[in-house]
Parts: structure tokens; C-alpha cells; sequence
């Protein structure tokens, strides 16, 4: 269909949506390609900055809205530049031209001709033909580009297939140098513009003609590989074999010649010349990871520094852990004793602990004694105009959540912290100083490299910083294992809580993640339990017996939030994904009366449970959190069909209204990765470990899942799956942290309280066979009603 126009000034911007340039005008009609009775017209699409009164062209359709009537959607536009005399005489003695009045705006066109801003946007040069002084003609030049070589640029952009979306992201970073940059550097585009990776930057090189074994190629190609390498290890750097092979392999995929090894090798060597590469000895680090492991190494040493020692005396010390006693009705052990001293003496304290073993009750007998110390108020009705002394943080909203309930304190997100919205397309430069006395985070395992950079130069000097958290779960998503690092330097005053204080009686799940931690699958490891059972099954066996769990847990009185099915992988038949599809049919099944909106090879229902994958700051909904659907608008009930189908969502209360756009953003929760899990509990955590997942299988991830556990827990899949991940204690990262953090720190001048893993209480009981597919899977939770959640 070919496409109308229509020329007309801009009178209004009824509604822009600044993020992706979306605007809504209303335009004076001068002209239209189709028939259009009234003076005005409503104009919808993707624009830059736009400026009142000004005449533009658009391009596109006349479309119906079911509410509003006909507009028009338009897909290109340009600034209409004037080409009769009048016109152009109109603009060159306008204000845009300080100093150039009627008389030398008349001569401008008598010279340039009807043409003149075309002539003057395509050479520059032509400005030499005009009797002006040599400021006047750069003025013209000036102003002319600035107007007319935008919509040039775009237009060009379009032509080499960005959207308008990106094209403006490109002109607004490179200006009037765009397209040079683009035919002489493209890859400079994936430093810069979000959203471009190396595949696009190296099919535009290729189309410009760039030599196959050009410089810039080859190092975009190692930049590429550095980062890809790390994020798949979570490392904070690469060795030179990791690097060199794999990028070779993605330079070498067209048919125009071939990049050696020597041509890689050379440009790995110019990279660390200029520093975008570091080599610590044979450690290949991104600049950003490497300057974030000094940064956290040296702002460590600041905290420390800048502390004033021995602010209080033992004895004051002591008064105020017997105080907290009373306060609180508890005897502390003499580890949590240690604990609660040690983060009141240091600038730093680190306080480590599987489950169970007072992590919470320090945080809070820390808060009172610090409070007591200082005299501090806890009521935060007393803190109107100065900050609240003491911070709580902690990675996810869900961990925030469960500090501050656990604490009767406001806790929040890092991110929140820190003034981070979560949609950072780089790493911010500058984030907000942190106001208090006392910080404490917790769950600080998965805090990454990077994050733990921005919250630690956030730190103003003199605060005192506890960093809570269990070194044993999986590390952070993102690279670097900090919080294990941190401790593992050995030279931060550290406490590491080993006795179990969970009195539950009939509780084998602690001391199950335990001996797990411990590397130990005893005979008991797959015998039931009250509060555990282990069903033995193959992959394809998974999907159906995981129907009869839910189905069964269901009739016990679980509820659909209280049950977390947690698997390693995506793919395969025992695969987060497939395990989403059976337990959606199973529990939430389609019927012909269901309304779904079906957002690729996924639905989603009514009722469905769903997970958030990324950070919204400005939603209040972060990576991990669980919610529900609770309502579907379907695009063709919806008056406004240009947002498509909505899904109404509610986390944990809050209800969310998400579009098309943001359904990325989410994916079905009925089983999720154990990843996605850290920082959340569960009454009942179903764990399914098959063959098919051993690369994956550690450690580190069967103790994270397990204890997710809250109160009942069933494994399923494969015994050697689980003995696999038992056995296999490799889950480390390659990262420097430690070793920056040694190299400022004299180990004796930190009174280093670390203590040693107790010998694990072993138990060693012998191996019991079980025909677990015969075996009721609910086994030993015969007398579970959900009453039994709600104490
Ligand atoms: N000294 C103590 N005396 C009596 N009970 C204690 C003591 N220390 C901790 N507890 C109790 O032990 C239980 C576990 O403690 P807490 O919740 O602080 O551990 P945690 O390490 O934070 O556990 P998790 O990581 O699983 O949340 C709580 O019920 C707590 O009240």
C-alpha cells in the first residue's frame, strides 16, 4: 500500500512516553495525499524532539481508533524545509540566525537559489559562496545542520535497518559524526548504544567492506568472547586459552578469509596496551571487573582506616549485649556473643551461618546493643527530619521483605538503596551516598561483583558496615562470589556460626543441608522422614510423578504459593520449562471458556503463578519475585487496541497492570530455577535432579535449593544426580577479590575471629533401598494440615 503524507506545524504533544520516544501530536493540516476535511489531525509514532510551530512531513496511514477515530500512525517524518522564496526568506531572517536580518536573508536565496537548505545540508562548501563574514557563514552552517542533518542521519539509519528507536540513540550519542563512526568503527556502537551487540556492529562492518582481519574487528571479537566467558563462569576474569580459541571460532564464520592466530594474538596484546583488557598475571580481566575488585579492596581499607577503634570499652560492651538479653529474652552461645562484639568493635564485620543458626537473632541483638551503645532511638516516629541510624538492605524485595519483618525495622532493596532502577543499561558512575550509622545486608551471597561496587563506594566513611549472609549457597547470577571472598581473605573480622539453634523436633532438613554442605551423602540421605522424602525417577518419569506431588499436596491443604517445584535446567523433559507446561495443564487447565494470552510458546491464565525476571524499581517488583495472574484483558476487548492483551498481575499485593512490552519480563513460576529461588522460602520445596543436568550439578546449588525448604521437602530424580552434586564441591569462581583485598591488608593487624567448621555431626546411617516410585511421596506428612503452616 503506498504510503499518504500530510504537511502540517506541530500545535500540540498530548502524551509522550519519553523511554522510546512514543508521542501522540495533533497537527494544523496544510496539506494531506488524502481526502481530510478538518484544520487539525492526531499523528502517533516514534519522534525525537520536536519543536512547536514548526512544519513537518509524516509519512504513513490513516488508521481507525475505536475510541478516538481516525488518526494517522506514522511510520517516517522530516522537518518540511521551506522551498519557495518567501519561505526561505521567513527562515534565514528568523531568530535561529542572530545578526542576519530580511536584507542578507534575500541575498542568501538570490545566491543558494529555492534550493538553498538542501544545497547547504549536502556541502557544506557551498557556504563559501555568500558575501558574509566567516562567523556568519558558520552560523548558517550551524543552525542549518542542526535542523535539517538530524532527519538526514535517521532517515539514513532507517535505510540500514535501525528503527527509529535506535536510530535516535545513535544520533543522540554520535551527533553529526554518526554516520563516519558507523562506516569507520562500528563496533564503537557496542560500547555505546544499548541494545547492540557484536553480531550487528560485525554485519554493518561487513556490509561497509571492513577487511575480515581487521584490528577492530578482531578486538571487538575478543571483547565479545571476554564477556560471553565470563558471564557463562561467573568469573571475573578469562584465561588466554578460554579467550583466543572460541573467539577465532566467531570471527571466522563468513566466507571473506580467515582470521590466524597470530592476528588475534596481536590484537589481544594491543587491548591491554590500551587498557581495555587487564592482564594480572595471566588473568584476562574486563577493565570494569578488574576496577570493581580494587575499588571494593581499597574503599574496604578507607572503612577500616577511617574508623574510630575502640569507641566503646569492653565493659560497655558487655552492658549492652546484657541489656539486648533482656530486652529481647534470650541467652546468647558464646559464638553469638563473639558475633555481636565483633560487628560493635569493627568498621567491618562479616557474619556467615548455614540455616538456622541465629543469623536473624544476631541481626537483631546487634541493632539493639548498637542502639543502647548510642543511644540511639528504634521508633522511627523520631526520625522526621534526620535519617534512621541504622540501614537494612538486602539484594532481593523478597529478602527486604523478611528483614524487615524479621527486624520490626524499614528494610529495602540495594538497588533502592542505591538510587538504581534496575534498568541500568551500564554500570552507573555515580549512585546515591547512603545515609546512617549502621548498615547491615543481608543475604549478601548474591550480591555480584559489581553491585558490591556501587554499595561500597556508597559507604560514607565512618559508618559501620555488617555484611550477613551463607558463603555456602550458590553465588551471585551476575560474576564475582564476594561475600565467600570476603571471607576466604581471611584478614575481615569474620564469624562463621556453626551450632543449629532451630529447636524443631521432628526437623531433618537443617541437618540434611548440613551434611550436604559437609560433602556427605549418608544412608540416610534418601530415607524418609517426616519432613522429607526422596522419590527415585528417571527424566521422563519426572513430569507425570511431579502431577501426582501437586495434585496430592493440594489435597493436603498446601496452597499453590506455599509449594516451589526448583530444577538446575530450562531445557529437556525434566526442564523448568517443561515442568511449567505439565503443572500448568495440571493445575490450571485450558477450557474453552479460559481466556489466555499467549506470549510465544508460553500461556498465560488466570490463576497462573508467574515469576518477575528482571528488577523494576519503579514497579516495586525485583528478579525472583513470585505473584499471580488475576485478570486477563484480551487486545480485542480492550478499546484501546494499542495495547494489545494486559495481564493483571498481583506480588504480593501489589497489583500490576502489564502490557505487551513487558511480558519479557515474566515467565510461569510453577517450577523455577534454583537460582531464581535465593533469598525466598517455601513451606514445601520440591528439588528435581536428573542425569541429563550433571554439568550443572554442585554442591552449592542441591544446599541452596534445600534449604529453601521451610518445613518439608521432597527430592526427585536420579540418586546419582544428587550424589553427583554432593560430590562435586567445584562450584568456585575464578576472581581476584581475595587477593586485592590481602594486598592492603596486613593479616595481623585484623583481629580475625573466624572460626572454624566444627567436624560436621555426622550421621552415618546406613543406605536404605527404597522402590521409590511405589512410594507415596507425601510419605511422613500423613498428619500435615495447613494449620501446621500457620504457627
Ligand atoms: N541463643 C539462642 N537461644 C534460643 N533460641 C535461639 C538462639 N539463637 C537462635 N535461636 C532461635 O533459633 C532459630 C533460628 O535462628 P535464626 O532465625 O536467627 O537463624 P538464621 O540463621 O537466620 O536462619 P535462616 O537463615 O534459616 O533464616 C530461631 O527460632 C531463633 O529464635
Amino acid at each position: 500500500m503506498a504510503e499518504e503524507y500530510i504537511i502540517g506545524s506541530l500545535e500540540a504533544i498530548f502524551f509522550e512516553k519519553p523511554e522510546d520516544y512514543f508521542k501522540i501530536l495533533l497537527i494544523k493540516v496544510q496539506e494531506t495525499s488524502f481526502a481530510w476535511a478538518d484544520s487539525e489531525i492526531v499523528v502517533t509514532g516514534v519522534f525525537d524532539e520536536l519543536e512547536e510551530n514548526q512544519n513537518y512531513r509524516f509519512e504513513g496511514e490513516v488508521v481507525q481508533h475505536p475510541k478516538y477515530g481516525q488518526q494517522f500512525k506514522c511510520l517516517h517524518y522530516q522537518k518540511d524545509s521551506p522551498t519557495d522564496r518567501k519561505g526561505l526568506v521567513d527562515y534565514f531572517a528568523s531568530a535561529q540566525f542572530p545578526g542576519i536580518g530580511r536584507k542578507t536573508a534575500n541575498k542568501i536565496v538570490d545566491i543558494l537559489g529555492n534550493n538553498a537548505i538542501s544545497s547547504l545540508v549536502s556541502d557544506a562548501t557551498v557556504v563559501e559562496k555568500l558575501p558574509l563574514s566567516k562567523a556568519k557563514r558558520q552560523l548558517i552552517i550551524d543552525q542549518v545542520n542542526e535542523s535539517y542533518q538530524t532527519q538526514e542521519i535517521i532517515l539514513q539509519l532507517n535505510s540500514l535497518g535501525f528503527g527509529n528507536k535506535i536510530a535516535f540513540k545513535i544520533y543522540h550519542k554520535y551527533g553529526n559524526q554518526t554516520l563516519n563512526t558507523l562506516q569507520t568503527d562500528p563496533y564503537q556502537l557496542i560500547e555505546d548504544i544499548p541494545g547492540i551487540g557484536f553480531k550487528r556492529a560485525d554485519q554493518l562492518a561487513l556490509n561497509f567492506g571492513l577487511a575480515i582481519d581487521n584490528t577492530k574487528r578482531i578486538q571487538a571479537g575478543l571483547l565479545q568472547t571476554l564477556k560471553v566467558v565470563i558471564n557463562a563462569a561467573g568469573n571475573t576474569y578469562a584465561s588466554k586459552t578460554e579467550l583466543i580459541a572460541p573467539t577465532l571460532k566467531l570471527l571466522n564464520t563468513t566466507k571473506k578469509g580467515t582470521v590466524s592466530d597470530e592476528d588475534v594474538q596481536n590484537a589481544l596484546a594491543d587491548l591491554i596496551d590500551q587498557e581495555l583488557i587487564i592482564l594480572d598475571q595471566d588473568c584476562y580481566f574486563p577493565k570494569d571487573l578488574y576496577a570493581a575488585e580494587c575499588d571494593i579492596a581499597q574503599q574496604l581499607q578507607l572503612l577500616q582506616k577511617h574508623f574510630k577503634a575502640n569507641k566503646y570499652s569492653d565493659q560497655q560492651i558487655k552492658k549492652a549485649i546484657q541489656y539486648t538479653e533482656k530486652q529481647l529474652a534470650i541467652t546468647y552461645d558464646d559464638q553469638q556473643v563473639a558475633a555481636i562484639q565483633a560487628g560493635l568493635k569493627n568498621a567491618l564485620f562479616l557474619l556467615t551461618g548455614g540455616p538456622g543458626t541465629g543469623k536473624t537473632t544476631i541481626i537483631n541483638g546487634l541493632v539493639t546493643a548498637f542502639a543502647y551503645l548510642n543511644d540511639y532511638s528504634l521508633d522511627i516516629d523520631d526520625y522526621q527530619t534526620t535519617p534512621f541510624p541504622v540501614v537494612l538492605a538486602a539484594p532481593t524485595g523478597r529478602a527486604a521483605k523478611h528483614l524487615a519483618a524479621s527486624t520490626q525495622l524499614p528494610a529495602g532493596t540495594i538497588h533502592r538503596l542505591l538510587g538504581l532502577t534496575g534498568q541500568e543499561d551500564m554500570q552507573p558512575l555515580d549512585v546515591s551516598e547512603i545515609y546512617g550509622k549502621l548498615l547491615i545486608i543481608d543475604e549478601t551471597s548474591m550480591v555480584d561483583t559489581l553491585l558490591f561496587k556501587l554499595l561500597i563506594t556508597a559507604i560514607p566513611l565512618g559508618m559501620q558496615v555488617i555484611l550477613v549472609g551463607d558463603k555456602d549457597q550458590l553465588p551471585s547470577v551476575g560474576p564475582g562470589q564476594v561475600f565467600s571472598d570476603l571471607i576466604a581473605s581471611k584478614v575481615l573480622p569474620t564469624v562463621n556460626l556453626t551450632k543449629i539453634h532451630r529447636q524443631d523436633q521432628d526437623s531433618t532438613i537443617i541437618d540434611l543441608a548440613h551434611d550436604i554442605n559437609t560433602g556427605q551423602v549418608g544412608n540416610d540421605f534418601f530415607t524418609n522422614y517426616p519432613d522429607r522424602s526422596f522419590i527415585e525417577c528417571t527424566a521422563p518419569q519426572v513430569p507425570h510423578v511431579l502431577q501426582q506431588i501437586i495434585l496430592k499436596s493440594q489435597k493436603r491443604g498446601f496452597d499453590l504459593d506455599q509449594v516451589q517445584i526448583l530444577a538446575p535446567m530450562y531445557r529437556g523433559i525434566a526442564g523448568i520449562d517443561n515442568l511449567n507446561q505439565t503443572m500448568q495443564v495440571t493445575l490450571n487447565p485450558l477450557e474453552s471458556t479460559t481466556k489466555q494470552v499467549i506470549v510465544g510458546n508460553m500461556q498465560y491464565r488466570i490463576g497462573d503463578k508467574v515469576v518477575h525476571l528482571v528488577n523494576n524499581v519503579e514497579k516495586n517488583v525485583f528478579n525472583g519475585e513470585i505473584g499471580t495472574v488475576t485478570g486477563i484483558t484480551l487486545a480485542k476487548d480492550n478499546p484501546d487496541k494499542k495495547q494489545g492483551d494486559l495481564l493483571y498481575l498481583d506480588f504480593d499485593g501489589q497489583q500490576i497492570v502489564y502490557s505487551h512490552s513487558d511480558f519479557k519480563n515474566i515467565a510461569l513460576a510453577y517450577c523455577t530455577s534454583i537460582h531464581k529461588a535465593q533469598g525466598s522460602e517455601f513451606e514445601l520445596v520440591i528439588v528435581v535432579l536428573v542425569r541429563q543436568n550433571t554439568r550443572m550439578l554442585r554442591r552449592n546449588l542441591l544446599y541452596t535449593a534445600v534449604t529453601r525448604a521451610k518445613s518439608k521437602l521432597i527430592m526427585l530424580g536420579d540418586k546419582n544426580a544428587y550424589e553427583h552434586a554432593v560430590a562435586d564441591n567445584s562450584g568456585q569462581r575464578q576472581t581476584k577479590l581475595k587477593y586485592q583485598i590481602q594486598s592492603l591488608f596486613k593479616p595481623d593487624s585484623i583481629n580475625n575471629l573466624a572460626t572454624e567448621d566444627d567436624d560436621p555431626a555426622g550421621y552415618i546411617l546406613t543406605l536404605e533401598q527404597i522402590r521409590h516410585l511405589a512410594i507415596d511421596p507425601m510419605i511422613g506428612m500423613a498428619n500435615v494440615t495447613p494449620q501446621s503452616f500457620m504457627n
